[in-house]
């Protein structure tokens, strides 16, 4: 219950909602803990004839009672059979506001969870995605979520109404106690209630155990579940089906397992409680009888009685709500309270356009123990263009990463016209950088917003003449609604090779002084690599450019090439340079042209180097 008490601060944005409700479930308190079971102490002994002359009451009971018998019998009458109904409607319309209004109050909470959620997953460094899968993390935002909702909309609207049901029918219990010396023997019964509060947190204790374990699974299903709808193409070309059938089908029998088992105990809750309050009751029937208890206060006694276990029962399954709500709660505070390990600097430096150099001072670096750069040392004037190779693993794309502080050196530091990149923002340091990944995501929405990634404000004329520099206006003509045609969820209607073309037009459109480029490693089809190539050198002018190049073809481009291995730049120069005076580069460039002169614009750089 401590660990919700955070999340309900978000309830001051609807603190007049919430204090309604909360006076909603006051008035249905009074109505039916103390409302019922007053009636039946001092109007039905009006109605009905009893053996006993007079119920013993006290001053005021005296008075009201006086007043109704005043009334006489036939109009007392219809003013109870009016109240009873009246009643009741009370009980019904600050029931139903109650509940309306504390469920509101409690889905406004979950939005404001979610919303935190999303704004903290922006937030978060890359690092954390590469470590947690994404369907895992759409889990915990989404169902994880929803199970918050349903503890605090179910629990919430009986969190105020029950226990004030069950102090003011207790404290009828106690005044009637304490006017009639006979039932005093009869409220001891009540000592069955921290019987029933053992049992609910027992119960309970197991039941958050479970429900841990049952979150945990539900987020590795729908990661498996996410991964399976990303891969149709391999699930088919390798013939998965069966394989994945039989993996979702374990999957969902270990969720029924421990589904069945949150519900056995969430179930277990109500009826226990009511085989313990059963023996209240007959104790109270012994007790009451044995002290020569009348019917009317035994009525008002019974009817107290009831009012008091019924929210002990509600509140039980409340317990189990909140047994079962911790666990998503650690689920979402797993996100919420990872530390963001890419620090901004409390005094950041503005971040000029880079005019002169960007600088890698000693850097090493490692994603765990091994390190994956070591001492790298060198200067990048502004304008060169870069091309990084080496095998596979080399960390080119680590080095290339650290430029736009996608993950912060171990060793060492990076500087923009001296300027570390740790003392500005990393907003700013990224406003720099325009980033073509080697498989460019695309949005859902039209070509044109895609390309308008680049520049939130581009005119359409400026989207157009971007395009065009990317060699991609003319297929994004030849679509159906041309620059207006949606694009899939991952862009699957368009080919590699367009896909890259869109990523340049936004870069283009960007007009960032940095560029960082990994191109796609499969082979595109020569007319759309021809488009590529083209539209590359047109890019890369004017910027100081980052390739992590696959194709020989680039190195064209390239001023100057960065030769990787294993963590470490073991050559650097023109490739010219590198061609005559390095031998690995040299056995590079031999291995490329004894494989195939014919193709050698096509051949990746890292298949013909070795280590
Ligand atoms: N997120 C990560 N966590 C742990 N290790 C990683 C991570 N990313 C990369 N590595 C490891 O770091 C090393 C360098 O990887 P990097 O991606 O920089 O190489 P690369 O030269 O770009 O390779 P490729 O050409 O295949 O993309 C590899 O051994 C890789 O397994």
């Amino acid at each position: 219950m401590k660990r919700f008490l955070p999340y309900y601060q978000h309830l001051r944005a609807v603190k007049w909602p919430f204090a309604a409700g909360v006076i909603s479930g006051l008035i249905y308190a009074v109505a039916s803990g103390a409302g019922i079971p007053l009636m039946s102490k001092i109007v039905f002994p009006i109605l009905f004839p009893s053996k006993k002359d007079k119920p013993e009451l006290d001053g005021l009971q005296t008075f009201i009672h006086d007043r109704l018998s005043d009334l006489g019998h036939d109009k007392l009458l219809l003013i109870i059979c009016l109240w009873i109904p009246l009643t009741f409607l009370i009980r019904a319309i600050s029931g139903y506001a109650n509940a309306y209004l504390i469920n509101y109050s409690g889905l406004r909470v979950v939005e404001a969870i979610r919303v935190d959620l999303f704004v903290k997953l922006q937030t978060l460094p890359i690092s954390f995605f590469k470590k947690n899968k994404s369907g895992d993390l759409l889990a915990r935002l989404m169902s994880d979520t929803d199970i918050l909702r349903q503890v605090i909309a179910g629990a919430s609207s009986d969190l105020i109404k029950q226990p004030a049901t069950l102090l003011s029918s207790m404290g009828f219990l106690v005044y009637l106690a304490w006017q009639n010396h006979s039932l005093f023997a009869a409220i001891i019964p009540l000592i069955s209630i921290p019987i029933c509060v053992l049992v609910i947190r027992s119960v309970g204790k197991k039941l958050a155990a479970r429900a841990k374990q049952l979150q945990k699974k539900g987020g590795g299903l729908t990661a498996a579940l996410s991964e399976s709808l990303q891969s149709p193409l391999e699930i088919r070309a390798y013939n998965l089906q069966q394989r994945q059938i039989a993996n979702f089908r374990l999957r969902i029998a270990e969720i029924l397992r421990l589904a069945l088992k949150v519900v056995r105990y969430k179930q277990a809750i109500s009826p226990s409680i009511e085989v313990v309050a059963s023996i209240g009751f007959a104790a109270a029937i012994y007790m009451g009888v044995k002290a020569g208890m009348v019917l009317e206060d035994f009525l008002g006694l019974f009817g107290a009685l009831f009012m008091a276990y019924e929210p002990v029962k509600k509140l039980g399954m409340i317990h189990t709500l909140f047994s079962q709500g911790g666990a998503s709660i650690e689920r979402i505070e797993y996100i919420l309270n990872e530390d963001d390990t890419l620090n901004e600097p409390e005094t950041p430096i503005t971040l000029p356009p880079l005019r002169k150099a960007i600088r890698f001072e000693n850097v090493s670096f490692a994603y765990l123990d091994e390190p994956v750069l070591r001492e790298v040392d060198l200067e990048i004037p502004f304008g060169q263009v870069v091309a990084l190779v080496g095998p596979s693993g080399a960390g080119k794309s680590t080095f290339a990463n650290l430029v736009p502080r996608f993950y912060d050196p171990g060793l060492g530091r990076i500087t923009i016209d001296g300027i570390d990149l740790r003392s500005a923002l990393k907003k700013d340091v990224r406003a720099q950088i325009a980033v073509v990944p080697q498989m460019p995501a695309l949005f859902t929405g039209t070509i044109a917003e895609n390309i308008r990634i680049g520049k939130l404000d581009a005119t359409d004329e400026e989207v157009q003449a971007a395009a065009r520099k990317a060699h991609a206006h003319e297929f994004i003509l030849a679509q159906d609604k041309g620059y207006d045609t949606e694009v899939g969820e991952r862009g699957e209607s368009l080919s590699g090779g367009q896909r890259q073309r869109i990523a340049i037009a936004r870069a283009f459109l960007k007009n960032a002084p940095i560029l960082i480029l990994d191109e796609a490693t499969s082979a595109l089809d020569s007319e759309s690599e021809a488009m590529v190539q083209q539209a590359l050198t047109e890019l890369v002018k004017g910027r100081t450019t980052f390739i992590i190049a696959h194709r020989f073809s680039t190195i064209t481009i390239a001023d100057r090439v960065l030769v990787f291995n294993k963590g470490r730049i073991v050559a650097d120069g023109s490739h010219a340079e590198l061609r005559d005076t390095d031998p690995t580069y040299g056995a590079m460039l031999r291995s490329q042209m004894l494989s195939d002169t014919s193709t050698t614009e096509a051949i990746p750089a890292e298949s013909v180097v070795q280590e």
